[in-house]
């Protein structure tokens, strides 16, 4: 559906360059929720605004169903712009328009006639549960409504692809969760493709089936959200994930502290349905050890529970090594963080 190749883009000339990004290829299929995770700086809102050529790559190729970009003219340009809704951190409403107006307001653009604007703002209204609100200005609004307004106005023109530029940031917790969940009820039910920037790992978890870790003006890691949440690689996703899950440096202390003879530390990953069986205590009573629980979560990504728990095992070598062997038998997956002497 989107194709970025080989993008290059710079902001400014001669000595006053700077490289916002450097030979980025990304590639983001029909109907899939995608996000894009980077600190400040790392080149986000560049990459979302080169999709529907806000941005101008300095060189490479920008394609979205099939279309390259960069070789419209202005009037094909506007039309392909259609088929791409955005939504951004601020809203970017129309202070003195109704929401009813500022959700007509794409319709207008191209003459639409009023029954038409009519059927499709009403609709948008339901959508986003704001039938009772029409006649509103936005800064009567919350900034949760003033972001569903936002939402059913990106949609007015039935568009294949909804870019969000750090669509949740300036809300609280609640009502971040309550547009993530609108974003991937309108994902399922028109299978609009979803690209969305954000600094929080939260966001990805949530609604992303896919995840880039951007810095630098690179893409460093990339893939099915639970892969990469679950095995990170790189340190700049370790580091957004550890803040996520809020494990902190002291669970390094613990492991050394919690140190025994014959004993092994392990971080086990249950994924699914799994996450709610007694393996592991079916297990260490077949083999015969004992454990320590040291830390456990247990969330969800994209609506599929995990948990993870790092336990210390206490027993034979033998012992220790017939439970990971089970364990990674029965579909947990099991990393050695510590051997025991
Ligand atoms: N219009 C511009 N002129 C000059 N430099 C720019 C411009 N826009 C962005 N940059 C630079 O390009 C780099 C990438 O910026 P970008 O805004 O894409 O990052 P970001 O990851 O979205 O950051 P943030 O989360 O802070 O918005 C930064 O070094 C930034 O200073």
């Amino acid at each position: 559906m989107i194709e970025l190749k080989n993008i290059r883009k710079d902001y400014g000339q001669g000595k006053q360059v700077t490289t916002a990004l450097s030979g980025l290829d990304l590639s983001i299929n029909k109907g899939e929720i995608f996000g894009v995770i980077g600190h400040s700086g790392a080149g986000k809102s560049t990459l979302i605004r080169l999709i529907n050529l806000l941005e101008r790559p300095t060189s490479g190729e920008v394609y979205v169903d099939g279309i390259n970009m960069t070789k419209l003219n202005k009037s094909q340009l506007q039309a392909q712009r259609r088929k791409i809704g955005m939504i951004f951190q601020h809203f970017n409403l129309l202070s003195s328009a109704t929401v009813y107006e500022n959700i007509a307001f794409p319709l207008r653009l191209v003459k639409t006639d009023n029954k038409k604007v009519d059927q499709k703002v009403k609709e948008l209204l339901e959508l986003v549960g704001l039938t009772n609100h029409s006649n509103k200005y936005p800064s009567q609004l919350s900034g949760g409504q003033k972001q569903r307004v936002g939402i059913a106005r990106a949609l007015a023109s039935d568009p294949q692809v909804l870019l969000c530029d750090e669509a949740t940031s300036a809300l609280d917790p609640q009502t971040t969760n309550s547009i993530l969940k609108l974003l991937l009820d309108i994902n399922q039910k028109y299978n609009l493709t979803i690209v969305l920037i954000t600094h929080e790992m939260h966001v990805i978890s949530t609604i992303c089936d896919r995840v880039a870790v951007i810095h630098q003006g690179g893409i460093v890691e990339e893939g099915p959200v639970a892969e990469v949440f679950l095995k990170p690689q790189h340190p700049v996703t370790q580091e957004f994930i550890l803040r996520e899950t809020e494990v902190s440096d002291l669970m390094e202390e613990a492991i050394q502290a919690s140190h025994l003879e014959h004993s092994q530390t392990v971080k086990i990953t249950f994924l699914g349905s799994k996450t709610y069986d007694s393996i592991l205590s079916q297990t260490v009573r077949q083999t015969g050890v004992d454990f320590a629980i040291l830390q456990g979560t247990i969330s969800t990504i994209k609506q599929m529970p995990y948990g993870q728990l790092m336990v210390r095992l206490e027993g034979h070598p033998e012992q220790i090594l017939r439970t990971v062997e089970s364990l990674t038998l029965q579909g947990l997956e099991v990393e050695v963080l510590h051997h025991g002497s």
